[in-house]
């Protein structure tokens, strides 16, 4: 018989885990990365609190009137032409196919044998945040850089590398948790700290040399930013930590989503700030969604979207802020990395297809627009977007060339939420609550992605579902199918009869459903239901 027990860390001074230790988990809460976390806290924290205090300033001059707008005290560097951000580093010259998951031990192998050319390892929209994810992803993400990694199903089905020569397998970035979430299992001098630092430490100490052995380098996607003194912070973290672990500045690298409306009114400014480890920009575009309707949430009929499901990026307002996107980077020699098409593959043929045709025409305009890549949810969508960007992009690694100066966007084009067609309906609202619930139910068990009616939910999606069911109630919006208002007993009852059809009923979503419920019919606004979900959690 085997006996494992459990792991001593050899903790820096203020630092305390309060999280179960597994075998393997001290190599990854190793001394050094917890004194990294520690430096890191100690250096960034007051400045993060400045930066979350702000947004809430920002929400608030809107529901005054005021419109966002872009920054007359950043025209200086939007005026100057000069700037670029630094070259494409190795193993991101060529983006045309990325793929984005969990950091399970099953997921990573499965995404690095995608095909893609970028795996996203996802420590935010796509993952719950329970310990044991944030630790064991870490240790999944060095396995696969060392080569190491296997895994066995507890069908019995074995997994392994198909390569280990990293050439050919897809270029890990690893995308940290957004400035708004805590990890309550660290705290520095009794704080907690920043949930995204956690990762972004634990990542540099246990992978960044074995990438840059690879060929590649420690390379991150940066979340949910919504000002670009936000940038400010990561770039500070990238300083303090290259200086730290003796790597040369530059070697960091991060594309940002602009996944925040305040942020669209900004991206030159967040690629400046990051230019020496800027990797460019991408179109977020499922929390861009949210973020419209929670920054405009009081502010009338203009900015109430229709359905979810009729939201498609052929809307002026999103078409504006991809087009910007592209030409913000291309003009700074910047990549442009395009969105979520969400469909995922199904077993049957039919919704099949109609999902391939959805998925290809998404790529097609993405390519034409000028993206040098794009997402894809599913190892089975890697083939379709790879056709799409093969066909635009032939030989060429990317597009950067395209600058696009045909593009014109005003701020006011961004802001034109109320050109989008559609109606709100009983059926959309029905939508909502259902993939509310049901993605919470599946996140409260560590799992932050599902597929869910053929189409992928995550963080960002639920998001949307939740804060449109609040906007709707809180504007007194007339359902277009029904003629019914949106009232708390309206949402009550389609909510029982939701549940009512859901396997396992009432009784198996109570705490999904009293959380949705709380957010979605809440007076006040929850700026993020990961908040409140992170803390019923153990
Ligand atoms: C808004 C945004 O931020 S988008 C980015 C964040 N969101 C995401 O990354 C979601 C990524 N997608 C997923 O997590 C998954 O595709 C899901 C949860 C939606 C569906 O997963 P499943 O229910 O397992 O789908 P399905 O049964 O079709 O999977 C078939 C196989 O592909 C694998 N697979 C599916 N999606 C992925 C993925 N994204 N990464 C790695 N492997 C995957 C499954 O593990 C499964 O492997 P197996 O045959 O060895 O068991
Ligand atoms: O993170 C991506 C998004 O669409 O949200
Ligand atoms: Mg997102």
């Amino acid at each position: 018989m085997t006996t494992t027990s459990t792991p001593a860390l050899d903790l820096p001074a203020g630092v305390e885990v309060t999280g179960a230790l597994r075998p393997g988990y001290e190599q990854i809460l190793s001394r050094p990365a917890l004194e990294l976390v520690a430096s890191l806290h100690r250096e960034l924290e007051p400045r993060r609190q400045e930066r979350l205090a702000a947004r809430a300033e920002v929400v608030a001059r809107v529901a005054a009137g005021e419109d966002l707008d872009l920054l007359p005290e950043t025209e200086h560097v939007r005026a100057d032409p000069t700037w670029r951000v630094a070259e494409p580093a190795p193993g991101l010259q060529d983006r045309r196919v990325e793929m984005t998951g969990p950091t399970d031990r099953k997921m990573t192998i499965n995404a690095m044998n995608s095909g893609a050319r970028v795996w996203l390892a996802d420590q935010e929209d796509a993952n719950t945040p329970l310990w044991e994810n944030v630790v064991e992803g870490q240790i999944n993400l060095r396995d696969a850089v060392l080569g190491t990694i296997s895994f066995t199903s507890p069908e019995g089905k074995e997994y392994a590398l198909a390569t280990t020569d990293h050439a050919s397998l897809p270029t890990i970035v690893m995308r940290p948790r957004g400035w708004h979430l805590g990890e309550k299992h660290v705290t520095v001098d009794g704080q907690r700290v920043a949930g995204g630092l956690v990762d972004f430490a634990l990542f540099m100490c246990a992978s960044a040399r074995a990438q840059l052995d690879a060929g590649k380098g420690p390379y991150l996607y940066l979340p949910k930013m919504e000002h670009h003194l936000e940038a400010r912070l990561w770039n500070d973290a990238f300083l303090l930590a290259q200086e730290a672990l003796g790597l040369p500045r530059g070697t960091i690298r991060a594309t940002c989503l602009i996944e925040t409306f305040p942020a669209a009114f900004q991206m030159e400014e967040i690629l400046w700030e990051l230019r020496e480890h800027s990797a460019g920009l991408n179109a977020g575009r499922w929390d861009y969604l949210f973020s419209v309707i929670k920054t405009y949430r009081t502010r009338g009929a203009d900015f109430v979207l229709p359905d979810r499901a009729s939201v498609t990026m052929t809307a002026p307002f999103m078409r504006a802020y991809t087009e910007l996107l592209v030409s913000t980077c291309h003009r700074r020699g910047a990549h442009a990395i395009g969105g979520m098409a969400a469909f995922i593959p199904s077993a049957d043929e039919e919704v099949n297809a109609a999902a391939f045709q959805k998925v290809t025409a998404d790529k097609q305009r993405e390519a034409e627009d000028g993206f040098d890549g794009s997402w894809v949810a599913h190892p089975g969508m890697v083939p379709t977007c790879r056709e799409v960007f093969d066909h635009v992009l032939g030989e060429r690694p990317h597009q950067l060339d395209r600058t696009r100066e045909d593009v014109q966007v005003r701020p006011a084009d961004l802001l034109d939420v109320a050109a989008t067609p559609g109606e709100v309906t009983e059926r959309g609202l029905r939508a909502n609550i259902e993939v509310g619930i049901r993605y919470l139910s599946v996140w409260l068990t560590g799992r932050g992605a599902v597929g869910i009616h053929h189409l992928m939910e995550d963080a960002a999606t639920a998001e949307i579902s939740r804060s449109q069911v609040w906007q709707w109630l809180h504007q007194g919006v007339t359902l277009a199918d029904t003629g019914e208002q949106v009232t708390r007993e309206l949402i009550h009852r389609l909510t029982d009869e939701v549940l009512a059809d859901l396997p396992g009923g009432a009784s198996d979503h109570r705490a999904a459903t009293d959380l949705f419920l709380q957010v979605a019919v809440a007076d006040e606004f929850v700026d993020f239901l990961t908040v409140p979900a992170y803390e019923t959690m153990p």
